[in-house]
């Protein structure tokens, strides 16, 4: 079972408030190193991941052990690599990941990528006060290491761009501290 000491490539996890641009910035972040990316919310789609279907949310939950049992043979690889964005972080084990960013948006921006993607009032106002009180990046500083915990912000494109270069730059910086351990 691979750990931070000994896997070759980082493993990275992209988190935040639906809507502040996990997967957009997972993707390309996985383009740039060439890592697979795991989008959470697909593979639970494409793999039947689902638990019960959830009335309030319109929506199926999301089976936990269940996806932490099909993700584990590449999250456990000593080989790394893999980029996951989930709007969640504290059911992953600790050990899987290396670097973890946590993206953050003004809740006017929020509203607005929500409401275009159909969400009901309920929903939006639920994601935007999660957003208000910083959640995930609370979580994400309970569940992981806060030196490997960053917070981006996620408005502009420009800062979109920024994200992906600081990911790249940890995830090289995280590739160069192990080099020279080995030698
Ligand atoms: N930094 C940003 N600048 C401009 N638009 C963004 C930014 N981040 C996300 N968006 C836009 O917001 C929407 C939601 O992004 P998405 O990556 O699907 O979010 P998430 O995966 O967190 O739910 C998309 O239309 C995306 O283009």
């Amino acid at each position: 079972m691979a750990t931070p000491e000994t896997r070759r490539k980082p493993n990275i996890l992209i988190t935040g408030s639906p809507g502040t641009g996990k997967s957009t910035l997972g993707q390309q972040v996985a383009d740039r190193l060439g890592f697979e990316f795991i989008e959470v919310s697909k593979e639970v789609r494409e793999n039947n991941l689902q638990g019960e279907f959830d009335e309030q949310y319109n929506c199926h939950v999301l089976d936990e052990d269940k996806l932490l049992d099909h993700i584990s043979e590449r999250m456990d690889s000593e080989n790394g690599g893999m980029v996951v964005d989930y709007h969640g972080c504290d059911l992953f084990p600790e050990r899987w990941f290396d670097v973890v960013a946590v993206l953050r948006c003004s809740t006017e921006k929020l509203y607005d990528r929500l409401q275009a993607r159909g969400y009901t009032e309920f929903k939006i106002k639920e994601n935007v006060e999660c957003e208000i009180f910083g959640s995930l990046l609370e979580e994400a500083k309970e569940s992981y290491s806060e030196e490997i915990v960053h917070e981006m912000q996620s408005e502009t494109p420009e800062q979109m761009e920024e994200n992906v270069e600081k990911i790249v730059e940890l995830a090289r910086a995280f590739k160069n501290e192990h080099t020279e351990m080995e030698q």
